[in-house]
């Protein structure tokens, strides 16, 4: 998976990036050196005729330094945006659902990650090219007034640019190893700190966990320090190999006394090209690890998108099972058979494989062996299933957003009217306009529960599963709530409940313990129990 594939027309446009970075360097460098040279030639009082091309050069090129400057800018970051475009759009569909990727890591990996990739270019790639360009311009320049003055400019630009750029990246890459377990702890210190905050204020805790992550902090930060120290006395080596090489050309420079000046004072100018790749090596082991994970993200296959349309809705369960890595089977050998119209309750204990079976309907879980057919396909051949099978589930999510677009999810084109009758028969009372909270959290349990039934009400699917739908509701009222929802709903029904009473009239009871389907007579002598 190549992550820097940028088109011919990109990467032509990259080349002019670099050539126009060069060339506002060079006029840099060309300004610094006309400049010593004029003011040294001046002081020897030659006619003035004798300056005149010289000081109209220096003004030339002040301009065309900035002018350039700004080209090259405007070009880099032209390429960049253009690529980071396509690439954020190429991880954005990997990402999608179906992908193993999920929470914090999906968004670090489309925007932080994918960000750093542009400081390959635009701090690391380009100024690489533009210091090649320059060093290359001012090694030869100087060599046409000594072999001995470039031979020092060259080993000086390439310890700058090549040696001590390197000896940062090794120096980084061995911290960043280092203290990657750390940041991973701290990271999931924060994250308990954050989503357990009550619970430790609760159980007097808290002091005990902060100071907990401070220590990792402290830990971090220590190995920080002792990187950033390195790096700086690396940096200041580069400074020194600027000086040294700056005085060993003019040593060197078998020429006149304003032509010397002018060659040792580019060569000066020449580093500070060079200079600043000694402090971009110690974004390099960050950006290799970005690519890393963004290459993951596009090499992952991506997930089977099914053409078929979904029809009328006979599903069927044959011989299925679910075992998640290094657990026993949720689900084994389970045969259902679940034709239009059909009414089948599912009871079992606690962990029985109830909500399994639910999320094989879905689609949202795969079986690991035998078959979920839909009208005799496997579900992955179905484009949306959601047009046929939808409900409440046991974790649907509540947005952080009104009740009423919270219940326009399952039908965008609903009234308000259909709303407020959704919302009755699932007897949840509150006004469409009432925010939600984050996660809901502004609703009672209760409350959350029925908005998510008054959801599945409204989306009235050919197949309407319930996962434990009146759970949380005071048993007289969550019955009549429920007698309610199966009284509106028309076609085939899937209710998971730990209450037999809540089947009376369905046709067919699955009973479920330790993810298998009990026979029919011994589940009779075992009522759903939690
Ligand atoms: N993602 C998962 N990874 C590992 N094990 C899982 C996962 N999801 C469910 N399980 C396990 O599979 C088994 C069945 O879980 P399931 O949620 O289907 O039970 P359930 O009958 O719906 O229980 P409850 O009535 O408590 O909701 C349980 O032992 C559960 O721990």
């Amino acid at each position: 998976m190549n992550l820097w594939a940028v088109s011919t027309r990109d990467t032509l446009r990259l080349v002019r990036a670099a050539l126009l970075g060069a060339g506002a360097e060079l006029a840099a460098l060309a300004l610094m050196a006309t400049a010593a040279w004029l003011l040294l030639r001046a002081a020897e009082r030659p006619p003035l005729g004798a300056l005149t091309v010289a000081i109209v050069g220096v003004r030339t090129l002040a301009l065309l330094r900035g002018g350039l400057r700004y080209a090259e800018r405007l070009a880099g970051h032209e390429v960049v945006l253009r690529w980071l475009g396509t690439l954020r759009t190429r991880v954005y569909q990997a990402l999608v659902p179906g992908s193993s990727f999920s929470g914090g890591d999906l968004v670090t990996r489309l925007v932080s990650d994918v960000d750093a990739l542009q400081d390959a270019v635009l701090r690391w790639l380009l100024p690489a090219g533009v210091a090649a360009i320059v060093g290359v311009a001012a090694v030869a320049v100087t060599a046409t007034a000594s072999a001995p003055a470039a031979a020092a400019l060259a080993a000086g630009l390439l310890v700058t640019g090549v040696l001590l750029p390197w000896l940062v990246v090794r120096v980084t890459a061995r911290a960043a190893r280092e203290t990657a377990p750390k940041r991973a702890e701290l990271a999931e210190r924060a994250v308990e700190l954050v989503t357990g905050h009550r619970e430790l204020v609760a159980a007097g805790a808290l002091a005990e966990h902060r100071a907990r992550a401070t220590g990792v902090v402290a830990g971090i930060a220590a190995s920080e320090r002792a990187t950033s120290g390195t790096s700086a006395l690396l940096a200041a080596a580069g400074v020194l190999v600027q000086l040294g090489t700056t005085v060993a050309v003019a040593l060197l420079a078998d020429a006149s006394v304003p032509w010397t000046a002018a060659l040792t004072l580019a060569a000066m100018a020449g580093f500070e090209v060079v200079l600043p790749l000694i402090g971009a090596a110690r974004r390099v082991p960050e950006i290799r690890a970005s690519a890393a994970r963004v290459r993951a993200v596009l090499a992952a296959p991506p997930a089977p998108k099914g053409t078929r349309t979904p029809g009328p809705g006979h599903f069927r369960l044959e011989n299925a099972g679910v075992r998640h890595p290094g657990r026993a089977p949720a689900l084994r050998h389970v045969d259902l058979d679940l034709p239009p119209g059909k009414r089948v309750g599912i009871l079992g204990p606690s962990g029985a494989g109830k909500t399994t079976l639910l999320r094989l309907l879905l689609g949202s879980q795969s079986p690991t062996e035998g078959r979920v057919l839909l009208d005799g396909h496997p579900l992955g051949e179905y484009a949306d299933l959601a047009q046929v099978i939808s409900g409440a589930e046991a974790d649907a999510h509540v947005f952080h957003a009104t009740v009423r677009e919270n219940l326009l999810l399952a039908k965008p084109a609903a009234t308000d009217d259909e709303l407020r009758e959704a919302c009755a028969v699932a007897g949840f009372g509150l006004a469409l306009d009432r925010e939600t909270g984050p996660d809901g959290d502004a609703l009672s349990g209760g409350q959350r529960q029925r908005l998510v039934l008054a959801r599945a009400v409204l989306a009235a699917p050919p197949v309407l599963v319930l996962d434990e739908p009146v759970e949380g509701l005071d048993p007289a009222h969550g019955d009549a709530v429920l007698k309610n929802v199966l009284a509106h709903a028309k076609g085939t029904v899937v209710l998971v409940t730990h209450r037999p009473e809540h089947l009376d009239g369905f046709d067919e009871v699955l009973t479920l313990e330790d993810g298998r389907a009990l026979p029919a007579s011994a589940a009779g002598r075992r009522p759903g129990r939690s």
